[in-house]
This record gives structure tokens, C-alpha cells and sequence, in this order.
């Protein structure tokens, strides 16, 4: 399979991490990068092929769009006459397959898909969305490509990438913000930073990790670990009086919005 990345930032390089593990040679990737500095490191890193922003397309059967929305338009538009039946899979926040395929001159073998960063370790979740103009064989060589990024979801319309973006595209900020904070807990305890962190980190990866393997759900985790009258409780209770979980839902109602608002920004655009 021959694959070119449009963009080759912090998304691009996640799944480059997953698609090379799953056996796909550097000989067969392309990335179309404008950053000299990024070309070489990807190069360095990957070994893949890498072109400049003025150079043309290499026949691919699938491109990723891996620009910021803010700049789709470009990329896409410098693509549109170089993508023939290209399987064209973009994971920009927010922007539709209306709004793709109007920049890709009226193309509709277009995906999205909204994964999220461990997809570098092949850890990754993503919500995927096929245009109805994909058939079968499209749809199973984005499943494939996206495989190599971790758990795959199919989503039947396009309104719940959104929200996927929210909860499971943005979600490994919170979770990073949580550990930045717990580590921060502990080092105001006397703890030293690489104590903190120990003690943060294991934390994390073994509560996840109990809690994949668990039949339990994590409300009965939690239960388990809160003794009555102990210290568990006393600390969920700040929690709760801080109104954390009210919080979280917050956030992630705000970042669909947000994404809602990215639609709705480049809707129409030419
Ligand atoms: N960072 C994340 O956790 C996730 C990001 N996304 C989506 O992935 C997309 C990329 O995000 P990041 O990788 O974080 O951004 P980034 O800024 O790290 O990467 C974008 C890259 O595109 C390059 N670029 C700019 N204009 C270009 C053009 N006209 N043609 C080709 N390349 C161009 C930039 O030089 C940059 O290296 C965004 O649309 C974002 O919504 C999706 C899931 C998760
Ligand atoms: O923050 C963003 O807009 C992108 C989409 C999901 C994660 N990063």
C-alpha cells in the first residue's frame, strides 16, 4: 500500500509510529511536510520520503490529511488534481466531508477519523466516519491503516466525531493533566520529582490496568479502594466538594462544541 501524509506534525508522526510497526516499509510513505527542520527529523526518525510544500504528489492509494483545520483549505486544494481515486482519510478536528470534498474538487472517497496520540505506541482509539460514497474495500483499507493506530470505532453518522474528538481525541490531555497534577500533589508533600512521579505514573498504569482486566466496573474499583472512615474517602470527598466530576463533563461538553464550531467554520468555504 502506498501512503502519503499531507502534514507531518505531532498526529502525522503518532501514526507513522503504528503503520511502520505493523510492517508497512518506509519505502511506501510519502509525508508532504513545509518545515525543512520536521522533513529531516521524519526522515531521521522513519526513514519515509519526505516532500516539500511545492512538490507534487506521488501515486498513492491512500492519503491522510494531518493539517490544523485552519489549514485544510491549502493542503487540500494543493493535493485536489494529484489524488485521482485515492482513498483520502482526513483527522482534522471539527472539518466535514462537505467542506473536504468541495477543496478536493468534488472527490468522495473521503473518511474521517478522529484518533488520538498513543496511537505512537499502537494504543490509540479512533471514531471513524466513511463517507457513504466509500465502498466495502475503502472502508477496510481505512479499518487497516487506522489498526495501526489502536481500537477502532465505526461511527454511523458524521455528528459523533465530535464528540469523539471531545472524549477520546482530546482525552489524553486530562488524563496527562491528571497525572502533571497528582505528581504535583506529591512533590508538595516533600516528595522529590522523580519520587512524585514514580508514585503518580504507577499509579495510573496500574489502576488502568486493573480495570481493563477487571469484570468489575470502575465504580466498584473505586469502592474497593475506600475504606470506610480512611483516607480514600477523605480525599473523594474533596474531590466531590470541588465538583471534579462536574468539571470533567464540562470540559468535554466544551470540547465538542468547539469542534461543532470548526464544522461549522469551514462549512460552505471554497
Ligand atoms: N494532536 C492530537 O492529539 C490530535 C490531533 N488531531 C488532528 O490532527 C491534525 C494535526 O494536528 P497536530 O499533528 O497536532 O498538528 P501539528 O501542527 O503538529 O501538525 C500539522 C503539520 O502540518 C504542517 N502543515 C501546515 N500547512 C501545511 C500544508 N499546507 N500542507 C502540508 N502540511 C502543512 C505543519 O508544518 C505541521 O507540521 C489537526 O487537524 C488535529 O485536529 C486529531 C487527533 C488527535
Ligand atoms: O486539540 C485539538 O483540536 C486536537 C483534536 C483532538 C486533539 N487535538
Amino acid at each position: 500500500m502506498k501512503l502519503t501524509f499531507i502534514g507531518g506534525g505531532n498526529m502525522a508522526t503518532a501514526m507513522l509510529g503504528g503503520v511502520l510497526r505493523q510492517g508497512l516499509q518506509p519505502a511506501d510513505i510519502a509525508v508532504l511536510e513545509p518545515s525543512a527542520d520536521k522533513r529531516a527529523e521524519l526522515a531521521r526518525q522513519f526513514g519515509v520520503h519526505t516532500l516539500a510544500a511545492d512538490d507534487r504528489l506521488p501515486a498513492s492509494e491512500v492519503v491522510v490529511l494531518a493539517v490544523k483545520p485552519q489549514q485544510m483549505a491549502e493542503a487540500a486544494a494543493h493535493i485536489a488534481s494529484d489524488i485521482a481515486d485515492a482513498l483520502v482519510i482526513s483527522i482534522a478536528a471539527g472539518v466535514r466531508v462537505e467542506a473536504l470534498s468541495g477543496w478536493l474538487g468534488g472527490h468522495r472517497r473521503i473518511v474521517r477519523a478522529m484518533p488520538n496520540t498513543p496511537a505512537l505506541i499502537g494504543k490509540g482509539i479512533s471514531g471513524v466516519y466513511a463517507d457513504p460514497a466509500v465502498d466495502a474495500a475503502g472502508r477496510a483499507v481505512a479499518g487497516q491503516v487506522l489498526a495501526a493506530a489502536g481500537e477502532v470505532v465505526w461511527l454511523d453518522n458524521e455528528q459523533q466525531l465530535d464528540p469523539v474528538t471531545a472524549v477520546s481525541g482530546s482525552g489524553p490531555a486530562y488524563v496527562f493533566y491528571f497525572i502533571e497534577a497528582l505528581q504535583a500533589a506529591g512533590e508538595a508533600q516533600g516528595f522529590s520529582p522523580e519520587v512524585a512521579r514514580q508514585l503518580a505514573y504507577r499509579t495510573f498504569e496500574g489502576a488502568v490496568a486493573l480495570a481493563l482486566q477487571s469484570e468489575e466496573s470502575a465504580g466498584t474499583l473505586r469502592e474497593r479502594v475506600t475504606s470506610k472512615g480512611g483516607t480514600t474517602e477523605r480525599g473523594l470527598a474533596q474531590l466531590a466538594s470541588a465538583g471534579v466530576e462536574q468539571a470533567i463533563v464540562d470540559a468535554v461538553a466544551a470540547a465538542t462544541k468547539r469542534a461543532a464550531e470548526l464544522g461549522e467554520q469551514f462549512a460552505g468555504q471554497r
